[in-house]
């Protein structure tokens, strides 16, 4: 049986969710409110908009669509997947075949993991959060709906990330510490020290930027 997957948004991102997509056997059809302006992807095609989508699957209710959401910007990404799970598509979570997740992890629809990420034992990652290339959630870390833990992130042990949070690139973060939501990380920092919500933060160790 084919199993298709139609991908909202058609940016790198979306190249490299795409290429792990197949790898796990899937036909991909991208999806990107830049269509008709934009009508390929590499050698993808865009077949239209997130609305043009939503039409399709409401014009064939026997069909439950596969799909998954590459849109980088957080509040974007959640906005889109409410909207297709409002209409009743099958929101998937990939992982790519060379991350590794535990056992006892536990990952929620919508989420990606890329190539070489390890989720440790007991550690929660919720709805529509990217766990980027070589990142790493130590065991019993809580991310919660919507975050991005970007490429080589560290999380120490019981660390927990808020909603729609982005931890930039290289960071690196002490075990137990609490960040909020809406926070940016900013790349390669050391977070030594809880962050409260909404912040900007950054640095060796990471400070709030006023
Ligand atoms: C697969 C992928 O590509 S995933 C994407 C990965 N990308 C990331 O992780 C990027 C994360 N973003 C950052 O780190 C950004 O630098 C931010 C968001 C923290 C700040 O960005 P901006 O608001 O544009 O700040 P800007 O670049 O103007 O820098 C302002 C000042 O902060 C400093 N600064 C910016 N980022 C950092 C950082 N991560 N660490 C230390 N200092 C920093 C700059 O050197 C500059 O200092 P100055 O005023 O003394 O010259």
């Amino acid at each position: 049986m084919i199993k298709i997957l139609s991908i909202v948004g058609a940016s790198g991102h979306g190249k490299v969710i795409a290429d792990i997509a197949e790898q796990l056997g899937f036909t991909i059809n991208f999806y990107d409110d830049a269509y008709p302006n934009k009508t390929h992807i590499e050698h993808w095609l865009i077949h239209g908009t997130c609305a043009d989508l939503v039409s399709l699957n409401n014009a064939d209710i026997t069909l439950s669509h596969n799909v998954v959401v590459a849109i980088g910007n957080n509040d974007i990404r959640q906005q889109k997947i409410h909207l297709l799970q409002q209409n009743g598509f099958n929101l998937i979570s990939l992982i790519h075949p060379n991350a590794i997740v535990s056992q006892y992890a536990s990952i929620a629809s919508g989420t990606v993991v890329f190539a070489g990420a390890v989720i440790n034992a007991f550690a929660t990652v919720g709805v529509g959060c990217i766990i980027n290339t070589a990142a790493v959630v130590e065991h019993d870390c809580f991310i919660a709906n919507f975050a991005h833990i970007c490429p080589n992130v560290a999380l120490a042990g019981g660390v927990s990330v808020g909603s729609k949070s982005w931890i930039g690139i290289g960071t690196q973060v002490r075990q137990l510490i609490k960040i909020g939501d809406n926070c940016l990380i900013g790349a390669g920092s050391t977070v030594v020290k809880n962050i409260s919500n909404n912040v900007t933060a950054f640095g060796s160790p990471a400070v709030t930027r006023k």
